[in-house]
């Protein structure tokens, strides 16, 4: 678990904490857990049920009883995997059991559809005994397209993965073994090539001779290295020639000539050295005493064997990686198995074979080698990383693993036999790919990443709540800057000792408006924006004194604060309009609000859902030109469509001429992005009744949807909230001079936490 942080950590890049009240709240919040199941077909009618249910589902049965192989075409079994495992070796946490290693599975469930569309379950099954485990998973085959074995100890690991291998025509992968060698390797080649070193002559240790450390040991000698130049260690030392203790015959495999017989004399001089063990086994003495320039990946979880702030104290000429996502260069095969599980599915792969895993391998080290496009910036930490000693291996978030990966895989199954369909053209599946997966999740990530690196003073108004106290603690946590919390003292420290909730850490500034000694001059600065507007001095100081909103807004004005978030307790409207008494248009743009939707792997903006009651043809053309900036900002390429009820003249009415008209102004502007209407939200969204108009100019369906007015554009998107069929972000304020986010009333502090951050991200570096 991870420490319960109440300091920051100042040494190092891009790290979050989380505490674990935090990670407790995650996973508990709404349904409980982190996965559901929801039907891909309609349950509206009898006729659907009827098609689904009986009598309709007798035909796919015959269908597959005829011929097993459509059970592909006919069932979710080509896109399922199952992560299977017995808790015996949880993470670096070792044996607590199958019912404790339950939120990992589900986490590992959730990374497969998150980075790969691979839909999977998690199953735990309550026994240690290898016939038993066997035994239940064996008969699961018909059931999914690929088993993902995860956290079962070794040796246990290694026989059940391979009998499960011989009893069943599936592709049965440990991922601790395999997935984290495909990981290592990849980012050992890359390390190698860095530091100028040879394959065949450099010295390694490896800490741990488990799961994961036989496997990767295993890949390495596969790809060259000199197994004499290896030496493994587990907690009885070095595993050499003649050793007795604590043996079994995959450790007896790799035992060599030594006369090193700890882990620290094994490490004097050694080229790299492998953490697959425990938290702190490393020490600094070890590490001292490495050759130059060497390669340490401390890949135990969810503490690493030493840290990268450790190892910086002691010597700077050392690529350093860990399997944490909090650190430069993440060793961890989350890079690995969703898209390696997506290759060999969507080639229906009996197996996933050594050459699969070398060119998974390679192709990862090979990505990271690349230049980083724009469009992928954003999911690294708001840079551009240049493969180097800090950047050997690409993050998780990367989009351009979704077709790098699973193609090489795709085409090492094919030609080593094991596909039992081939796919004639691989750049065409490529592409396919990098459609399945959303840049949302590296946008959102990107926006985070960038913050931490430069962290922003946000004001919270309205901190006297609950969840937004909670916000503000998680934001500082989180390391995305300082959490002003704005209100009476009294009233927030009382509030927050009834839940618990502990203020006292660095990061957090409470201001009482009543008592600040700024209160003057943010009189001063309103009174002159107002006086021509009908507000009196007293009003003005009225507001300064008992509306925060004004207060927060004025200090964001005047530059006291980077940016504001409010909106928990008051309607939008009046929270906004509160808002623009105290800071300006930015030049040049017009405010509106855009809200993000994301379902079913498509990330739509929808805009403006929050300013414009009944937008003039001139006011849509600028909401459009206003969220194609957005899109845009976010990594996308805008496709925008002007939403009215009529497609391109048909029905004619009063409201769609309008929408007519903001295309025409819009023509007349030339700007650069793609934009038609007016069209319906069907055609605007679905790329054969587009088809339908051959002369619509966007090149795909539309991800910016601008409607004809507010009503249309809040009632789409609660809609769709509210049945549960999409995420919401949003809307997000932009067009403001200063930052400014303004949350739903009653929005619950992740929420918040996620505007904050927001707001902080606008507020620029
Ligand atoms: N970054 C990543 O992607 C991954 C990291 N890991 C990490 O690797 C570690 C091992 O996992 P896994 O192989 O699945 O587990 P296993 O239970 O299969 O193996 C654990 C191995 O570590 C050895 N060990 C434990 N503590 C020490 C120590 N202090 N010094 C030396 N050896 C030690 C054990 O020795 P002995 O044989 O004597 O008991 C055993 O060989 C965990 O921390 C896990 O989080 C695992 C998979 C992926
Ligand atoms: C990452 C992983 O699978 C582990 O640490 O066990
Ligand atoms: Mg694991």
């Amino acid at each position: 678990m991870p420490a319960n942080d109440k300091t920051p950590e100042k040494n190092t890049r891009n790290r979050a904490s989380v505490t674990e009240q935090e990670a407790l709240d995650f996973h508990s919040q709404g349904r409980p857990g982190k996965l559901e199941i929801t039907p891909t077909k309609p349950m509206a009618t009898q006729r659907d049920l009827s098609l689904a249910y009986s009598p309709g589902v007798a035909v796919p049965v015959l269908a597959i009883a005829a011929d097993p192989s459509k059970a592909y075409d006919y069932t979710t079994r080509g896109n399922m995997v199952a992560v299977i495992s017995n808790g015996t070796a949880i993470l670096g946490l070792g044996n607590l059991g199958a019912l404790a290693s339950k939120p990992v599975m589900e986490g590992k469930s959730v990374l497969f559809k998150r980075f790969a569309d691979v839909d999977s379950i998690d199953l735990e099954v309550d026994t240690e005994n290898v016939d038993e485990f066997i035994n239940c998973v064996r008969y699961l085959g018909p059931s999914f397209g690929g088993i993902n074995l995860e956290d079962i100890k070794a040796p246990e690991c290694f026989i059940i993965e391979s009998r499960l291998r011989e009893l069943m025509d599936i592709p049965v992968f440990h991922d601790d073994q395999h997935g984290t060698a495909i990981i290592a390797a990849a980012g050992l080649i890359n390390a190698l090539e860095l530091t100028g070193r040879d394959l065949k002559t450099t010295k390694l240790v490896c800490n741990g001779a488990g799961a994961a450390a036989i496997a990767c040991i295993e890949l390495i000698k596969a790809m060259g290295f000199n197994p004499a130049n290896i030496i493994l260690c587990d907690t009885k030392g070095v595993i050499y020639q003649g050793r007795t203790e604590g043996m079994n015959q995959w450790k007896s495999a790799h035992a060599v000539k030594s006369d090193s017989r700890t882990l620290e004399e094994a490490m004097k001089g050694a080229d790299v050295v492998f953490g697959l063990s425990q938290k702190g086994a490393f020490t600094e003495t070890m590490i001292r005493s490495m050759a130059d320039k060497p390669i340490i990946f401390a890949m135990a979880n969810p503490d690493p064997e030493i840290t990268p702030e450790e190892v910086a104290r002691i010597r700077d000429d050392a690529i350093m990686a860990t399997g944490r996502s909090d650190y430069p260069n993440q060793v961890n095969n989350v890079l690995g198995f969703p898209y390696i599980f997506r290759g060999a599915l969507d080639v229906r792969a009996r197996q996933i074979n050594d050459a699969m895993k070398i060119a998974a391998a390679q192709a990862l080290a090979d990505l990271a080698r690349e230049d980083v496009p724009d469009d992928v910036a954003a999911a690294y930490q708001g840079n551009r990383p240049r493969f180097g000693p800090q950047y050997i291996i690409p993050v998780p978030f990367d989009p351009r693993l979704i077709s790098a990966i699973p193609v090489a895989v795709a085409r090492a199954a094919m030609e080593s036999g094991a596909a039992r369909r081939d796919i004639t053209d691989l750049d065409a599946y490529g592409r396919e790919l990098s459609a399945r997966r959303d840049p949302i999740a590296a946008t959102t990530q990107g926006i985070y990443d960038r913050v931490r690196r430069f962290p922003k003073r946000v004001v919270f108004a309205e901190a006297e709540e609950e969840q937004v106290m909670r916000a503000a603690i998680s934001f500082c946590s989180q390391g995305l800057g300082t959490a002003i919390l704005l209100g009476r003292d009294d009233v927030i420290r009382e509030t927050a000792e009834k839940a618990g909730i502990d203020l006292e850490r660095p990061g957090i500034e409470i201001i009482n408006a009543r008592i600040s000694n700024r209160v003057d001059t943010y009189i001063d600065f309103l009174y002159a924006r107002l006086q021509r507007h009908g507000l009196l001095l007293r009003d003005v100081q009225r507001l300064i004194h008992h509306d925060r909103n004004h207060f927060a807004a004025t200090m964001v004005a005047v530059g006291d604060a980077d940016a504001m978030v409010t909106g928990t307790t008051r309607n939008y409207a009046t929270a906004l309009s509160d808002v623009r008494r105290c800071i300006d248009d930015k030049p040049g743009h017009r405010v509106i609000g855009v809200s993000i939707v994301v379902a079913r792997g498509r990330t739509i903006f929808v805009a403006d859902t929050a300013v414009h009651d009944m937008p003039t043809a001139e006011q849509i053309a600028d909401i459009a030109v206003e969220a194609a900036r957005v899109a845009k900002r976010m990594g996308y390429e805008p496709r925008v469509a002007l939403l009215a009820y009529s497609t391109f003249g048909q029905p004619i009415g009063e409201r769609s001429e309008r929408v007519r008209e903001a295309v025409k102004i819009l023509d007349g502007r030339r700007v650069d992005f793609e934009y038609d209407g007016e069209m319906g939200a069907d055609v605007a969204l679905n790329a054969s009744r587009m088809e339908q108009y051959p002369f619509c100019r966007l090149s795909g369906t539309a991800n910016v949807l601008v409607m004809p007015a507010i009503h249309s554009a809040s009632i789409a998107t609660r809609m769709l909230q509210e049945i549960g069929a999409s995420t919401l972000i949003g809307p997000l304020l932009v067009g403001l001079d200063k930052s400014v986010q303004i949350t739903q009333m009653g929005a619950k502090d992740s929420e918040i936490v996620n505007m904050a951050a927001i707001a902080a991200y606008n507020a620029g570096s």
